[in-house]
This record gives C-alpha cells, sequence and structure tokens, in this order.
C-alpha cells in the first residue's frame, strides 16, 4: 500500500476557469472558444461534458485546449445542446488524468457534471466522513467532495440537493454544473472566485469565470453572478435564488493584480484599468529618478503603463517576451521555472544600455523571476535598476484556488524589503501598499474591520475557516493511490 496524502503535493497550482452554455446547436464548439479564452487560469488540462438530450458525452486531456480540442472529430464526439467545460490548474490532488474536470457522476437523479474553480478548505474533512459512510471516491481532486454530497443529500429536488452539498463546503468556489435538465452556476457567499452571465440570444446562456470567454464568442456580459447567488437555467428560463445568510463579499483582490486577463471586466471593473491605476498608485508611492520605465511582459505591462503616465518617466519594452513559453508561475518544477524565465525573457540591449530603468513586474512570488530580470539588465548595461512592485509583498499561502507555494517558499515571508533587494539585487525595491492597492480598485482604502476583498496573501486575514489546514499534516494522513 502506498501511502500518500491526496491533498498534499508539492506541485504548484494555480487557478482554473469554468465554462458552460446552455441551449445552443454548437455547445461544444462554444465551450472549446471559451477554455480557450480562459487557457491563462489553467493550462495543465481541459475537459469539456456535453448533454444531447438522451445521454452525456465527455472528452479530457492533458495540456492546452488548442492542443486537444482542435479537430472536428473531437467537435462531433461532443454532441448536444448544453455543455460545461473547465481548464485546470490543480490546488488539491495532482496533475492526474482522474483529477480532470468536469467530474461526473450517475446520481439517482441522471447524470451530473461538475466544474469547479477555487479551492475547498474542508475538502479533506468532508472526503473522511464520506469515506467512514462508504462513498468511493474516484479522483483526489477536492472538488469531488461536492458530487458525493449532492449524491448523498436527502432532499429530492436537484437544486435543493446542491444547495444542500454547498451549505457544508469552506472554501472558495466558483462552479457550473450540467444535469438533464439544467445548467447551474454558482459562486460561494463570499464570491472569492470570479463567475459572469453572459447571453448569445434570447435563450442561450453562458456562465464563465471572464468576460474575455464571452467576447471570444460574440456573447453579451450580462452580469456578475452574485456572491452567494446560484443561478439555475432550463426549459423555463433563468431562475436566481439566493440559498446562503448574506456576507459582505470578498472578492479576491489577486485577480486584479495578475489571475484575469486585463481585456476581462472582473467586479465590475475593467482589470486593466485597475492595472495601470496601481502603476499609478505605486508612482505616487515610490518615485524614483530614471531614464526608464520598463515593464516584465507580460503580466507587469499595464502597471508599467500607469506607473510611466504618473511619473513622467518614458516607457519602453526593454524586455522582449518570447510567446511560445507558458507561464513561468506556474510550471511544475523549479528547474524547469528558472529555466522558464531565461527562455521567456530577454533584453532589448538597444534600450537598455547605460540607462537607469524602473523595471515594473505585478508581484513577487519566489523571486525567480526578479533575480534573472534584474541579472539580465545590468548584462545589458543597465546604469542602475529599480524594481516597483504592482502588490503588496506576498506573505502568505491561498487556500482558495490559487498557486502560492508554502508560505516559507515565498520571499517576502523570509526576508525584510531591504533583504529582498539585495537578494534581488536591485538598487531600490519598493511595493504598493495595501491601501494604495485598495484605491487602484476604488476605494479610499482598505476597511482593517471589515475588508472589501479577499487580501489573506498580503494580510494573512483569511476571511473562511482553514478547517483542513488546522488540523496539521499528521492527521491528514490517507492511503492513497499516487496520482
Ligand atoms: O517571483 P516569481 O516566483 O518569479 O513569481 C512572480 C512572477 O510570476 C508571474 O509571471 P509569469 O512569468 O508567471 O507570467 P506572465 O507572463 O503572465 O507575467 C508574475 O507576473 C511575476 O512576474
Ligand atoms: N485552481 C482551481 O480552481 C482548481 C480547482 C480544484 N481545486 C482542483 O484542484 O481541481
Ligand atoms: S489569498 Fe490572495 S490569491 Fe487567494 S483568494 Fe485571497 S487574495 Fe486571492
Ligand atoms: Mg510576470
Amino acid at each position: 500500500m502506498i501511502g500518500t496524502n491526496p491533498f498534499d503535493d508539492d506541485k504548484l497550482h494555480e487557478e482554473c476557469g469554468v465554462f458552460g452554455i446552455y441551449n445552443h446547436e454548437e455547445s461544444a464548439a462554444h465551450t472549446v472558444l471559451g477554455l480557450h479564452a480562459l487557457q491563462h487560469r489553467g493550462q495543465e488540462a481541459a475537459g469539456i461534458v456535453t448533454f444531447d438530450g438522451r445521454n452525456f458525452h465527455s472528452h479530457k486531456s492533458m495540456g492546452h485546449v488548442a492542443d486537444n480540442f482542435n479537430s472536428q472529430k473531437v467537435i462531433e464526439s461532443l454532441p448536444g445542446m448544453s455543455a460545461i467545460g473547465h481548464v485546470r490548474y490543480s490546488t488539491t490532488g495532482g496533475s492526474a488524468m482522474r483529477n480532470i474536470q468536469p467530474l461526473f457522476a450517475d446520481l439517482s437523479s441522471g447524470g451530473f457534471a461538475v466544474a469547479h474553480n477555487g479551492n475547498l478548505t474542508n475538502a479533506w474533512t468532508l472526503r473522511k466522513i464520506l469515506v467512514e459512510k462508504g462513498a468511493i471516491f474516484q479522483s483526489t481532486s477536492d472538488s469531488e467532495v461536492m458530487i458525493h454530497l449532492v449524491a448523498t443529500s436527502t432532499y429530492t429536488n436537484l437544486v435543493d440537493r446542491v444547495v444542500d452539498a454547498l451549505r457544508r463546503i469552506e472554501g472558495a468556489y466558483s462552479v457550473v454544473a450540467l444535469s438533464q435538465k439544467k445548467l447551474i452556476g454558482a459562486r460561494d457567499p463570499l464570491g472569492v472566485r470570479p463567475l459572469v452571465l453572459g447571453k448569445l440570444s434570447d435563450d442561450t446562456y453562458i456562465f464563465a469565470s471572464e468576460t474575455c470567454a464571452l467576447d471570444i464568442i460574440g456573447a453579451e456580459y450580462i452580469r456578475d453572478v452574485e456572491p452567494g447567488e446560484l443561478i439555475v437555467i432550463d426549459a423555463d428560463g433563468l431562475t436566481s435564488h439566493h440559498p446562503f445568510p448574506a456576507k459582505k463579499p470578498r472578492p479576491c483582490i489577486f485577480e486584479h493584480v495578475y489571475f484575469s486577463r486585463p481585456d476581462s471586466i472582473t467586479n465590475d471593473r475593467s482589470v486593466y484599468e485597475v492595472r495601470k491605476n496601481i502603476g499609478k498608485e505605486l508612482a505616487k508611492e515610490s518615485t524614483v529618478e530614471a531614464d526608464l520605465v520598463i515593464p516584465v511582459p507580460d503580466s507587469g505591462v499595464p502597471a508599467a503603463i500607469g506607473y510611466a503616465q504618473q511619473s513622467g518617466i518614458p516607457f519602453e519594452l526593454g524586455i522582449i517576451r518570447n510567446h511560445y513559453v507558458g507561464r513561468t508561475f506556474i510550471e511544475p518544477s523549479d528547474q524547469i521555472r528558472h529555466l522558464g524565465v531565461k527562455l521567456k525573457h530577454n533584453a532589448n540591449k538597444a534600450e537598455i544600455e547605460g540607462k537607469s530603468i524602473v523595471l515594473i513586474d505585478d508581484s513577487i512570488v519566489r523571486g525567480t523571476t526578479s533575480i534573472k530580470i534584474v541579472e539580465m539588465m545590468r548584462a545589458a548595461g543597465a546604469k542602475e535598476v529599480h524594481m516597483r512592485i504592482a502588490s503588496p509583498p506576498t506573505t502568505n499561502s491561498c487556500f482558495y484556488g490559487v498557486d502560492t507555494p508554502e508560505k516559507d517558499k515565498l520571499l517576502a515571508s523570509r526576508m525584510s524589503v531591504e533583504e529582498m533587494a539585495k537578494y534581488i539585487d536591485a538598487d531600490s525595491l519598493a511595493f504598493v501598499s495595501i491601501d494604495g492597492l485598495y484605491r487602484a480598485v476604488g476605494e479610499t482604502s482598505r476597511d482593517s474591520n471589515s475588508p472589501q476583498y479577499c487580501d489573506a496573501c498580503f494580510s494573512g486575514d483569511y476571511p473562511t475557516p482553514l478547517t483542513d489546514e488546522a488540523l496539521g499534516e499528521d492527521n491528514k494522513q490517507f492511503s492513497f493511490l499516487t496520482d
């Protein structure tokens, strides 16, 4: 027997993207496009489940959407007028075939598929209870707990059973679910992860993690699914439910900093505008005399534009990015990540040589990117290299569906800002303040009594109980097949 803990891998973790469409002749093809637009949220694996009025169909694959859903044969294997899809970056349960979503099960009420973005903070605790009662789990993913809770709920109607299941889970979830008759979209009571509602025609509805997935299929953005809201779409149209006690929302502020695509609207705000605002706040808080503002592409670009506009220092592309390399933050080993930074960025020497530069990046996580980029700028002849970061120091891990490694691997949890500056060999280093970040999203400051966003990775203030985490690793051992 192999003794491992299914909820403890040392893989890197990030986001996922979800998509759902109801009542469209080309539901699978639209889902492929939607997932392609959400590819930045998860590049490990992708999956689609459709329903054709009689049977469910599924295609899942490790890797990118464009590489695995690119043939007519695959699309034809997914017939039906409704579909849900998922792009995955694992947070709980390894990067394995059996953890690819949507997850599917035959319930007493019929087929049921679920796609989940987020991470449940009591998944292990619930799983243990369910296994003791005889549940046979098929995956090591936290998301599967939801299916078992729906399956074993004593309510008779499917929507009640879903609500019953969601009431028992803690943590973050934006889910889309598909049954024979219904497409369901739901967001956790705090609305930590995003989910939007769109429309293609009078009775063709769409759910997606971000509005960029609506744009790609020409759908109209209607509104965000509200925190704590569950929307059911079926032959009778759309019904909205608010089954949880009302809470002040705490959407993830890191979506604005890094995760969402800049052309998306998240929490009613343009991600691009917010990123530019963060750059402006950063310039106000941490001015420096320099010849050029240089973004660390891609994610540092909007903040660098804001910084340049506010400071009046010219903006130049001093680093060129190779677009055929994925996001380094989410590559699956330290070695590859280190190599990734070199493969990905190159100095535009002609611009850099002899200049004092302000480098702008959105975040420092492990410091892998910063250390290489500063070194690269110096090798290209930069006179001075000042680094400015468009988020506060990332000092805490995320338990809500985003890859931040264990706390001790986060550079800012181990070092002061001065120590980090030395470590990355920058002439100066500064981060935007937490209030500066809140100003950038339109608030006057962070309300410390009742924060408007989840910002736990900067503040350590987790908005939900961390039930599994509190048990400690030693108490969470399971005998389990490795992924
Ligand atoms: O301190 P680190 O551990 O290096 O992580 C932080 C870096 O990772 C991300 O970029 P990434 O290269 O992943 O993606 P991007 O191209 O979207 O900016 C982020 O934008 C930072 O640049
Ligand atoms: N990043 C995510 O949202 C992942 C969803 C889910 N927790 C999984 O690991 O599959
Ligand atoms: S801990 Fe950070 S990354 Fe995670 S949900 Fe909260 S703000 Fe977002
Ligand atoms: Mg980056």
